[in-house]
């Protein structure tokens, strides 16, 4: 009997072409994608050396970052910096014969949400990107990371990536979630316990109930935000619920190299004994419907809480509270609910898929923005998009008063002009609350959708599960 392995020492197993003797090993790449900010240069290089790309069947381009939102977007991108990485993306993705999802395509969307939609993402792939949140293709049992720019240009080049072997964190989810508990803060609770760099060096497998019982779209929202803990990547093994999800689509093995895959892809579990070099566990039933009040992923506080003093915290954590408080606007001691907003954002690779916008959607139903309140439903795809307003959750939006838009990262990372004006403060389910974030001196409060749908119709933070009269509230 060989040792028992983890899941991601699996994938990495069946991936090493060669190890060499400083440790690193040349992996093999199954999938490729690649947006409009970080391969321009990548292929550039490749243009200059006179260089192909290894294989344009496994390498999938979609513009995501810079393009507009608004419903007029055919007529073009105005700010020159972002038309420039669109326009050579699309010349990019043309002269090197790669797939691609133009902005004119139902299928354009958020790399992270195309990927898996088209049926790319598969359990048991290395899928890379030149973009950290590449962590949410995990959610397949696959193993997902961001490369940079130069490792782009390498991966386009040979399909092959350096790497050093990372080591295994497990983080279990027991028990079930409580009513108007979702997936966003369970990712959000766990960043909150081990802090951004509690991941760091590691891989995370996430296991567990309470993860098992998520949706694909749900694990998606936990894998996603692994980076932000500080790990290389997330993992979820696969079970029925990834093959199902996969089945029939686009790019997703059909007949007997179905049966083929299944067959490896049910082999794709942590095995009883396999060593985790951390393990941390959370009791699901602790979880509550979370915010973040800070600059950092991991200023994150229960609802039901109030600001915290700089002196709660212990070293450096003191100064980087003060100075977080500072930024935010916010007083030590002031209850979170009592937070007003002035922008409301859904949308990103985090929580811009179907179950995102109807779970928003409940909330909103048959009720208005408060006043003063602007918000925007940016579907992660022209696909989400769709769907949506085949089941009605258009209306429901904009007979509230929110803007409904075309798909893309809009406001998450604020490179179109989907922004925050100066001091504005935003409820926002993407995955970053950093200074500057969603626009110059906007300020970002993280949290799941049906949080920021309740933000939006009440004006403050608020308890979705009081607003829905939930019984655990
Ligand atoms: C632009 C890109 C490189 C960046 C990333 O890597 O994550 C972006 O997607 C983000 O979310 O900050
Ligand atoms: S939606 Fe946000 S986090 Fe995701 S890829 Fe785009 S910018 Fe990055």
């Amino acid at each position: 009997m060989s040792a028992p392995k983890t899941l991601y020492d699996k994938i990495w197993d069946a991936h090493v072409v060669s190890e060499d003797e400083d440790g690193t090993s040349l992996l093999y790449i199954d999938r490729h994608l690649v947006h409009e900010v970080t391969s321009p240069q990548a292929f550039e290089g490749l243009r200059m050396a006179g260089r192909k790309v290894r294989a344009p069947e496994k390498t999938i381009a979609v513009p995501d970052h810079n393009v507009p939102t608004t419903l007029d977007r055919a007529k073009g991108i105005e700010n020159e910096e972002s038309r420039i990485q669109v326009d050579a993306l699309d010349k990019n993705a043309k002269d090197f014969g790669v797939n691609y999802y133009p902005v004119s395509d139902v299928r354009q969307g958020i790399v992270h949400i195309v990927g898996p939609e088209q049926g790319w993402t598969l359990p048991g792939m290395t899928v890379v990107c030149g973009d950290s949140h590449t962590a949410t293709h995990g959610a397949f049992g696959a193993l997902a990371h961001g490369i940079g720019t130069s490792e782009v240009e390498h991966v386009l080049a040979t399909q092959t990536l350096i790497q050093s072997k990372s080591k295994n964190m497990k983080v279990e989810i027991t028990g079930k979630l409580r009513p108007g508990v979702t997936a966003k803060d369970i990712t959000l609770s766990v960043i909150g316990a081990t802090g951004t760099a509690g991941g760091t060096g590691h891989v995370i497998e996430y296991c567990g109930e309470a993860i098992r019982e998520l949706s694909m779209e749900g694990r998606m929202t936990v894998c996603n935000m692994a980076i932000e803990g500080g790990a290389r990547a997330g993992l979820i093994a696969p079970d029925e619920k990834t093959f199902e999800y996969v089945k029939g689509r686009a790019h997703a093995p059909k007949g007997a190299q179905w049966e083929a895959a299944l067959h490896w892809w049910k082999q794709l579990y942590t095995d009883e004994g396999a060593h985790f070099d951390k393990v941390v566990t959370i009791k699901a039933e602790e979880i509550e419907p979370v915010v973040t009040w800070g600059t950092s992923p991991e200023d994150v506080l229960p609802i039901s809480g109030s600001v915290p003093a700089p002196e709660d915290f212990k070293g450096g954590k003191v100064e980087a509270a003060k100075r977080a408080l500072d930024y935010m606007g916010l007083e030590a001691g002031t209850k979170l609910t009592d937070i007003k907003i002035d922008v409301v954002f859904i949308g990103s690779c985090t929580n811009g898929r179907i179950e995102d916008l109807r779970a928003a959607a409940e909330v909103v139903k048959g009720r208005k923005l408060a006043d003063g309140v602007r918000a925007m439903v940016v579907p992660g795809s022209g696909l989400v998009r769709a769907q949506a307003e085949e089941e009605g959750l258009d209306k429901i939006f904009l007979d509230a008063g929110f803007e409904w838009r075309m798909a893309g990262c809009s406001m998450c990372l604020a490179m179109n002009p989907d922004q925050l004006a100066e001091g504005e403060r935003c409820a926002s389910t993407s995955n970053r609350n950093f200074e500057g974030r969603q626009g110059y001196k906007g300020r970002t409060h993280l949290m799941s959708p049906a949080m920021a749908a309740a933000a939006a119709v009440t004006g403050h933070l608020t308890d979705v599960r009081k607003l829905m009269e939930m019984e655990d509230a």
